[in-house]
C-alpha cells in the first residue's frame, strides 16, 4: 500500500481533471482513538480544513456514529452526513432512513434491553444505542474477558436475527439488510446526481467497515486506509494516522483544481 503523502502529486493529478468528492470516516480517521466514545473530541483545527475543504468540494462525514451524535460532533451545516453505518443519512438536500432497516428496530430495542441486563455488571463494558445499530465496547474489559463478551453479544444476535459486525474493540447488532458504508457511499453519488465518471470519489478510512466503502470506489477512485495496522484491506493508500489526515487535507487545500 502506498504512502499518500509520499504520493500526493501522483493522486493530485488525477483530481486535476476530475476534481474530489470526500467521504470521511470519523472515529481513528478524523479524531484520534480514545478509551471513551464520548471523549473523541474533533479538534478546532481539523473543524477548520473541513469548512474550508466544504467549500470547494462535497465533504460526507459516513459513520459508524448517531446521525445525531456525529453531526453535533462536526458541526459543519453545508456536509452530508451519514450514521448507524449509512443506515441514516441527511443533508441540507435529502433524507435517507433506509426504509428496509425500520422493520428491524423493535428487534433492536428489545435486543439493547436483553443487553443491559446482561452485561451492565460486566466491569468496562459500555453499551452505545445508535438509530439502527447497538455498539458494545469492550475496550475497557480484561483481555481475558473480551472473548466472553462477544460471545454473548453474537449469541443475543443469531436470537434476535440481528448482524453482527465488528470493529476496533466493539461488536455491533445491526438490522440484517445488505446495507453498509459502500451502500450509502453509491447511494449518496446517485442522489445528488454526482456523475462518478466526472469526479473523483476519495474515502478515508481506518477500519473494517470502511472496507465496504473501499470496495465501491471506481477504478479511479482513491482510497486511503488511516493507521498503521497490517490486515488486508483493499485501500490503495495509507496515512498513518488523524495527523497524517490533517497534512493531506492541508496538501488538498494548497492545490489549485
Ligand atoms: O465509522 P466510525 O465513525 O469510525 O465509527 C466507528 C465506531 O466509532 C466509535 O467507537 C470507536 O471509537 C471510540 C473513540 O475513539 C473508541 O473508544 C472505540 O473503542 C472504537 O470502537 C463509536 O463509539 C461507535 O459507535 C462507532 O461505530
Amino acid at each position: 500500500m502506498r504512502d499518500a503523502l509520499a504520493n500526493f502529486d501522483a493522486i493530485a493529478a488525477g483530481l486535476d481533471r476530475r476534481p474530489p468528492v470526500l467521504f470521511l470516516d470519523y472515529d481513528g480517521t478524523l479524531t484520534p482513538i480514545v478509551d471513551h466514545p464520548e471523549a473523541a473530541i474533533l479538534a478546532p483545527a481539523m473543524r477548520d480544513r473541513l469548512e474550508r475543504l466544504a467549500v470547494r468540494f462535497r465533504v460526507a462525514v459516513i459513520s459508524g456514529r448517531d446521525l445525531v451524535d456525529v453531526r453535533e460532533r462536526v458541526r459543519i451545516e453545508k456536509l452530508i452526513y451519514a450514521g448507524s453505518h449509512g443506515f441514516d443519512i441527511q443533508s441540507p438536500e435529502i433524507r435517507l432512513e433506509q426504509p428496509r432497516a425500520r422493520g428491524y428496530l423493535p428487534a433492536l430495542d428489545a435486543a439493547e434491553r436483553q443487553l443491559h441486563e446482561d452485561l451492565d455488571k460486566e466491569p468496562g463494558v459500555l453499551i452505545e444505542r445508535k438509530h439502527f445499530s447497538i455498539a458494545v465496547h469492550y475496550r475497557r474489559v480484561p483481555e481475558g474477558e473480551q472473548a466472553a463478551i462477544r460471545e454473548s453479544v453474537n449469541a443475543l444476535a443469531d436470537h434476535k436475527h440481528l448482524r453482527v459486525t465488528h470493529g476496533k474493540k466493539v461488536i455491533e447488532l445491526q438490522p440484517p439488510v445488505a446495507w453498509d458504508k459502500g451502500h450509502a457511499l453509491l447511494w449518496l453519488m446517485e442522489a445528488l446526481a454526482i456523475d462518478p465518471d466526472a469526479v473523483t470519489p476519495v474515502y478515508l478510512g481506518d477500519d473494517i467497515t470502511d472496507e465496504d466503502a473501499f470496495k465501491v470506489l471506481p477504478a479511479h477512485g482513491v482510497g486511503i486506509l488511516v493507521g498503521t495496522h497490517e490486515g488486508p484491506s483493499v485501500a490503495r493508500y495509507r496515512l498513518a494516522d488523524p495527523g497524517a489526515v490533517a497534512h493531506w487535507f492541508d496538501r488538498l487545500l494548497a492545490n489549485t483544481y
